[in-house]
């Protein structure tokens, strides 16, 4: 049976519904899927790092009521995020980064993820910065140190698109894509069609854990635009940077927008998309659209994403679960840490043959 030792760098929602997992299905997972993962270190802004060789109790971790730099009070613990010194010294497989997302230069978490593939460890992380920001550097740096760096919560969470595209719709010519690609803008329309204010409407959103740590992100139409880098890039092959997206969010849709919409049986949506034109050029935008109700994304309702991949053989193929929340997207870090189990796994089996 397969231990993989897990470094957790950022402590929020997501890496503590990972623990929460972890603290549950680890004898189901070392059943079902043929391994088990050990916390051995943690890092976090707020609350400081540990390393412990021998593996942290995940329900310990989670728990505990720590306040500000109380890792610093655990055998192994300081109250300071060392994230350098976890990232190159603890004895992990696999760096799980889940810090801030940062749309500007992806940092630091770009940094973390140089460091824990220089070191030849994996990464996995819902992280949209260092993606959307860095994949190919990134990518090239774990081939270079035979690891992997895995990435598919950075799109609609848990639910699997950029794996599922790249894998099962190679060959079917995707030259496009539109969709819902932020779960709190989504959740926010919705909630003001039932009558509820925009900040009220943020401020659920918030607590749900569906929201950015700086929720302009969502409803500015920044995170949807990472989004749209990461899947054309990945699966049309573009090279664009957020820059490249013309990028327009919802906070200037008024209640009354919102009511217009309603009487002409349709539904405001912030739609992210990306077309390669004649010319090979690829064109991304992001930006409110009145969908009529019979529009297959009017129906996308609350935190939930979809989108529709254009494709020349199958015509429209669309994906819909979960876009946001915080086990929706752990279940991202365990989905990239089974294929890197089962791309390990499958290498030690054509070497033994
Ligand atoms: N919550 C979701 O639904 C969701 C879905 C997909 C992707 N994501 C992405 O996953 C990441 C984590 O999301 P979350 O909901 O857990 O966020 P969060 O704000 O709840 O937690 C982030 C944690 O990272 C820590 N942190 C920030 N900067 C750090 C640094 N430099 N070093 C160490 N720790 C640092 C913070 O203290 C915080 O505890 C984000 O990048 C987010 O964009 C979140
Ligand atoms: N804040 C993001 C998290 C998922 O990337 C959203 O609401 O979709």
């Amino acid at each position: 049976m397969t231990v993989y030792n897990i470094a957790l760098i950022g402590f929020g929602g997501v890496n503590r519904a990972l623990a929460e997992l972890i603290a549950t299905r680890n004898t189901l997972w070392e059943r079902e899927l043929g391994f088990r993962l050990n916390i051995v270190a943690v890092s976090d802004l707020y609350l400081g790092s540990v390393i412990s060789p021998n593996g942290l109790d995940a329900k310990t971790l989670i728990d505990a009521k720590f306040t500000k730099g109380g890792f610093g009070q655990l055998s192994g613990g300081n109250a300071e995020a060392d994230n350098e010194t976890i990232i190159r010294t603890a004895p992990a497989d696999i760096v799980v980064e889940a810090t801030f997302t940062n749309p500007t230069d992806g940092e630091p978490a770009v940094s973390h993820c140089r460091w824990a593939l220089a070191s030849g460890k994996h990464v996995v992380t819902t992280n949209k910065g260092p993606v959307a920001l860095a994949a190919l550097e990134l990518k090239a740096l774990a081939e270079a140190n035979g690891v992997r760096f895995e990435y598919e919560g950075s799109v609609m969470s848990g639910t699997p698109v950029i794996r599922m595209a790249a894998k099962t719709l190679a060959g079917a010519e995707v030259d496009g894509f539109e969709g819902i690609l932020n779960g709190t803008s989504n959740f926010v329309l919705g909630r003001m069609e039932s009558g509820l204010d925009f900040d009220t409407a943020v401020r659920e959103a918030q607590e749900l854990g569906y929201a950015e740590a700086d929720p302009t992100a969502d409803v500015e139409g920044f995170d949807v635009r990472l989004k749209v880098v990461i899947l054309a890039n990945e699966l049309l092959g573009a090279q664009l940077k957020p820059d490249d997206v013309t990028c327009k969010g919802i906070s200037q849709l008024s209640p009354s927008d919102i009511g217009d919409a309603a009487k002409t049986n349709s539904r405001w949506k912030l739609i992210g998309s990306a077309s390669r034109g004649a010319d090979g050029r690829v064109v991304g935008s992001v930006m409110p659209k009145q969908l009529p109700l019979e529009h297959p994304l009017a129906a996308v309702n609350g935190p939930t994403n979809a989108v529709s991949f254009n494709t020349k053989l199958l015509g429209s193929v669309t994906v819909t679960g979960p876009g946001a929340g915080r086990i929706e997207t752990a279940y991202a870090l365990l989905s990239d840490i089974v294929a890197i189990h089962t791309q390990s796994t499958s290498a030690i089996a054509k070497e033994a043959a």
